[in-house]
Order: C-alpha cells, then structure tokens, then sequence
C-alpha cells in the first residue's frame, strides 16, 4: 500500500507544473483502439429494467443507472464535499494520511503500489464512519461532511442491493438462492474519493491505471464536465477490444461489475477492466462505492449456477485469501483463479481486510 508521506510533495503540486515528470511519465496508453460504442443507460423505474441489466452486464460489465432514488442535491453535496477535502492545504490532508496497515484515509490509490510510476491523482478511503478521519481534516467542524457522506452510504448501500439482485434475477435465480445477499448491509460501506488535477500533457499520465475491482459492484459518481472514466469493451462482432469513455451523465450513476460478482456467477457475466485519464482543461472528483463482500464470506460460485454441464468454473477461497492473492497477482487475479491445474501460490494468512480495488 501506498502512502504519500513517502513521495512528499509532488502529488500537492501537480496542477502548478508545465510538463509531466518522468516518474509520472507512462507509455502504453493507447495499447487498445478507441471506441465510439455508448455504454448502455438503464432506467431502474422501467419495468424492463432487469432485462437491461442483465444484457449490459453480459455485453459491458457496466452500465449508466438513473431512476435510482438518490436526489440528485444530495449527489452535488456528495461532490462538493468531496472538492472542499481536497483543497485542503497539503499538511491538514497529511493528518489524515493511510498510515501503515490501515485501509482509510487520505493516500494514493491503492492499485498505484503495483506500478513504479505515479499516478495523476489523490485519493481518500471511508471505511465505515467518515467521522474518525473527519475530526483530524476539520477538527473544529465537520458535521456537514459526516452528515453527508453518511446519509449517501445509506441511500447507496440500499441501492446496490437493488442491483445486485436484479442481476441475479437476471440470471434466473432467487434470493433464496444466495442466502447472504442480506447480509450484504453487514459489510462496512466503503467509499473511495479520488481527485485528478489538470495535467499540462495528458497522453503522458494517467489518473488510475486499468483495473478491475474486487467489489460485487462499484457505483460510481462521477463530477460533470471533462470525461475521465474509460472501460474496456471485450471483442465483439462490431470490433476488437477497445477503450469506450463514459460519459458523464447528469444524474445518473456507473455502475461496474466487479470480481466477486464474476466467481459467484460463475463467469456467466465478468468483471470490467476500467481506468481513469486526465486532461488539461478541468479538475475531476469521483467517489466510488464498492459493495464488498460480508464478514467471513466465502468466494465461490453459488451452488444453483453449477451442475453437470456448468463446473465451477473459479476455485473457492475466504475472502482474506481472495485480497491476498489480488495483492500479488493483481490483474491476473481472474486468469489464475480459472486455470486449477497451474502450481498454486503461497498466500500469506491476512486478517479479514476490506480494500475493493
Ligand atoms: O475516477 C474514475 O472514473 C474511476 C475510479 C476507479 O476506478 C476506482 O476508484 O476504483
Ligand atoms: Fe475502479
């Protein structure tokens, strides 16, 4: 994991430079053609709104949801709050830096310790309350943030269950079928805010490098303006794999299918590989919901998706050891998972941990 107390300064300083430096230099951005496809848009109050989901999942990995219930005021102060965070000076945001072994606070992503380039971003994890944290970046007053945050893990977390079982649903199952799928709101929320200044040559750098997340599902809402999030479209008949921006859309939310729903489903809709670019003209925000896993669970496809012609088709393991191997084997998490007959790899035995990316 990384931190930004071991790189000082440069991640404060990116939006006064005139070029990008070289530890923030990547090449490769345009390892796939870019798409113009238009990643579908599902409105949750239709009533064929299952039916789409469970396309766009097969087709995308993804889609763009609106008709969700969250108001669309509480999504600007969502983002607002956001922005005000990150405008803290450097030191105030230091305070409440992800120090070793945690998991919430202010540091860049995640993912950015498997490169040994930089990303253009910064990032601040919520893990459960936002109020511990809070008290360090606003000592005085944080109520309005904390009010807000709580109130949109509330509203999100209810909504990604509404998701998670109409993909479900989709696939012709029953919420007796995956007896934890209530259990889900025993999991703590987890939000992940991400910040990407403008950047003086954004073929150069990137925000958040291609990767999956080990979520059921991310919801993500993104700031207006400048595009920045990017996926994968798999081979089709319409082309090869290609990047396709999302666009944002007023309103509505992304939504990204994640590992744990790729195994559980038994690969019959898979995981999207996604990333973030910037760009010189505007200052971006997301904040991404993972929809993790309950306590204790066991990853493994669900017992009705396999029968004789259908075998597991991902070997089972806790969700500690799931993380663990991520953390070493990153994108080739999946690909290793489905190939039983390679030499298995020496995880170490970690506590029960709660980091989606
Ligand atoms: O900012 C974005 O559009 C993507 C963020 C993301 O992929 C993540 O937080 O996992
Ligand atoms: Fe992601």
């Amino acid at each position: 994991m990384s931190s930004l107390t071991a790189r000082p300064l440069h991640q404060f300083e990116l939006n006064t430079l005139s070029h990008v430096p070289d530890d923030y230099a990547w090449s490769a951005l345009n390892d796939l053609p870019h798409g113009d496809d238009v990643v579908p848009v599902v409105d949750l109050a239709s009533p064929d709104a299952v039916g789409h989901i469970g396309r766009a999942c097969k087709e995308w990995g993804a889609f763009q949801v609106t008709g969700h219930g969250i108001p669309i005021h509480l999504l600007d102060r969502v983002e607002a709050q956001t922005r005000l965070l990150f405008s803290l000076p450097a030191a105030r945001k230091l305070k409440a830096a992800r120090g070793p072994g945690s998991l919430s606070g202010y540091g860049l992503a995640n993912t950015s310790s498997f490169y040994s380039n930089i990303f253009w971003s910064e990032g601040f994890t919520i893990i459960g309350s936002p109020r511990d944290d809070a008290r360090k970046l606003w000592p005085e007053d944080h109520d309005e943030y904390c009010c807000v945050m709580e109130e949109y893990n509330r509203l999100i977390s209810d909504l990604s269950g509404r998701l998670l079982r109409a993909m479900m649903v989709s696939l012709g199952l029953r919420e007796e079928d995956m007896d934890w799928a209530g259990l889900l709101r025993e999991a703590d929320p987890v939000l992940q805010l991400n910040y990407y200044p403008v950047c003086p040559e954004p073929d150069r750098a990137i925000g958040i490098a291609h990767h999956t997340d080990s979520s059921f599902i991310t919801i993500l809402h993104q700031s207006g303006g400048e595009s920045g999030l990017q996926l994968v479209h798999r081979e089709d008949t319409a082309g090869p794999a290609r990047w396709v921006t999302v666009p944002p859309r007023r309103g509505a939310l992304v939504v990204n299918v994640g590992d744990l729903c790729e195994i559980v489903f038994n690969g019959r809709i898979r995981s999207v590989m996604h990333r973030a670019i910037v760009n010189r003209a505007q200052t971006r925000v997301s904040v991404a919901f993972f929809c993790g896993p309950p306590p204790r669970f066991n990853v493994a496809p669900i017992e009705k998706l396999i029968g004789p012609g259908e075998p597991p088709a991902y070997r089972a393991m806790s969700w500690p050891e799931f993380l663990s191997l991520k953390r070493k084997l990153y994108n080739k998490t999946l690909e290793y998972l489905r190939s039983p007959e390679e030499e298995p790899v020496h995880h170490e035995n970690t506590a029960y941990m709660t980091n989606q990316r």
